[in-house]
């Protein structure tokens, strides 16, 4: 079998200097990527940012790695992300226990809940947009804010603010660094001390709303005996996976947002079409209503505008996994405990899946993709379980928003995070209607 071509670079930096300039230019790792596969193909090693991996792209290397058949790999999280995120969390575990916990924490993100906190999101794009007319504002800093309200508003944290204020911190994410570790330890303790608060408050009968933590804790209520049962989350359990969530919620959500707002302002055409699907579902409202759940969901074209978002923006990159037994891919051999990254940008630059790629067109979205082309929510067992909440968000914000904005500035620099976002925080401006 043929030895995986590629370089490792120097000796302990590896090739990690290239790495972080292409993955803050504006193309982010694309060029990393195109200029390897140029050279090696598809599958290539590397060493970057300590590590020795394996970067692999297209829609064969998807399947293999996303739907992870017989167990063939796990999700691969920095050292700093597993001590930070607790042991019982979603993103630490695998097999069996990995399809447990997500059948336990799934249904206060399905459909029939999100129909319950609804009105909740809608009233809060409705107040946000209403402090915005005239002003300049950072889609980022503005988006960042609204989303994190909204996640958290879910788990109703009384003292929120407190809490926004240590989650902008972002100690909780500390993934790259050692020191950054211990910031995150302690960021994660004390915001498990103010969830234990909350949840006793909770089942004490203070505080009482209808909302995520509520349908958490009630679903995971323990009887009367307090004895174990297995369809009930320990409160460890529901702690770790509370972090979790908002911390796979919010960046990302926020980055989408932003993303959307930045290529509609450099895409008049497709900015138009989007207000016309938006004025007509306005039109038909009586002065006083609000948007409604049955308008919500038939926005065909704003769905269209968010999948093309993340296939453009590409907001993770690559998709992290270690291989838990030896197997085979493209011809090359793969050792137990390597480290693997599915290289999605590329899969969502292939031009003869999205001709001309680098242009910003929803109607690529037409028709449905072959699978394991459009990986915006990932796919397989591990694929996002935050999609719906997610695309509602965006799309009552836009559905608000879009009527009364004008684009500022153009700036395609990034910010070289993990989730990629506008550097600028993109400026724009409300106007009133
Ligand atoms: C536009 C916003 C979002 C995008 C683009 C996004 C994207 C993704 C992607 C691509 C994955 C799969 C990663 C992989 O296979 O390695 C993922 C997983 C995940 N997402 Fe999202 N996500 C978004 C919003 C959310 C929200 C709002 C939540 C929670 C409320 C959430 C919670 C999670 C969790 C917990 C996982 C891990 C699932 C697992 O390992 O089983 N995400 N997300």
């Amino acid at each position: 079998m043929e030895e995986i071509p590629g370089s490792l670079g120097s000796p302990v930096v590896g090739e990690s200097f290239s790495f972080l300039a292409d993955f803050s230019s504006p193309s982010g790792v694309y060029s990393f990527m195109k200029k390897r596969q140029q050279r090696y193909g598809k599958v290539f090693k590397t060493s970057v940012l300590g590590r020795f991996t394996i970067f692999m792209t297209g829609r064969e290397a998807s399947k293999i790695l996303l739907t992870g058949k017989d167990g063939l790999v796990s999700l691969n999280l920095f050292h700093a992300g597993k001590q930070a995120l607790g042991p019982t969390s979603l993103l630490q575990t695998t097999g069996e226990a990995h399809k447990r916990l997500r059948r336990l924490i799934a249904e206060p993100l399905s459909i029939d809940c999100l129909k319950k906190y609804f009105q909740f999101i809608n009233m809060l794009a409705i107040q946000t947009l209403d402090q915005w007319p005239g002003r300049t504002v950072l889609v980022l800093k503005e988006a960042s804010t609204v989303e994190f309200w909204s996640l958290s508003q879910k788990c109703t944290f009384p003292i929120l603010k407190k809490l926004q204020l240590q989650y902008k911190e972002r100690k909780v994410l500390g993934v790259f660094s050692n020191s950054m570790f211990h910031l995150s330890n302690k960021a994660r303790d004390r915001m498990y001390a103010m969830l234990d608060y909350i949840i006793s408050r909770r089942r004490n009968g203070e505080g009482f709303q209808k909302d995520f933590l509520e349908s958490l804790l009630m679903k995971h209520r323990k009887g009367a005996d307090g004895a174990h049962d297995e369809n009930k989350l320990t409160d460890t359990q529901l702690k770790d996976n509370i972090l979790t969530l908002l911390v796979a919620g919010h960046d990302t959500t926020t980055a989408a947002l932003t993303w959307l707002i930045q290529f509609l302002g450099e895409n008049p055409a497709v900015l138009e079409q989007l207000r016309e699907e938006h004025v007509q579902i306005q039109a038909k409202r009586k002065d006083g209503e609000y948007l409604t759940w049955a308008e919500v969901n038939n926005m065909p074209y704003t769905t269209k505008v968010i999948h093309e978002t993340l296939r453009r923006a590409t907001i993770l990159p690559w998709f992290s996994r270690k291989a838990s037994q030896d197997f085979e891919i493209d011809g090359y051999k793969i050792k137990k405990g390597w480290s693997e990254n599915l290289d999605v940008v590329s899969i969502h630059h292939d031009p003869e899946v999205f001709p001309n790629p680098q242009k910003f067109d929803p109607s690529r979205f037409d028709e449905p993709l072959k699978p394991f082309s459009f990986l915006g929510f990932g796919s397989g067992p591990r694929m996002c379980p935050g999609i719906n909440l997610a695309k509602l968000e965006i799309s009552i914000f836009i559905h608000y928003l879009v009527c009364r904005y004008k684009p500022l500035e153009k700036d395609d620099s990034v910010q070289p995070t993990v989730v990629r976002m506008p550097k600028n925080k993109y400026p724009i401006v409300v106007e009133p209607l």
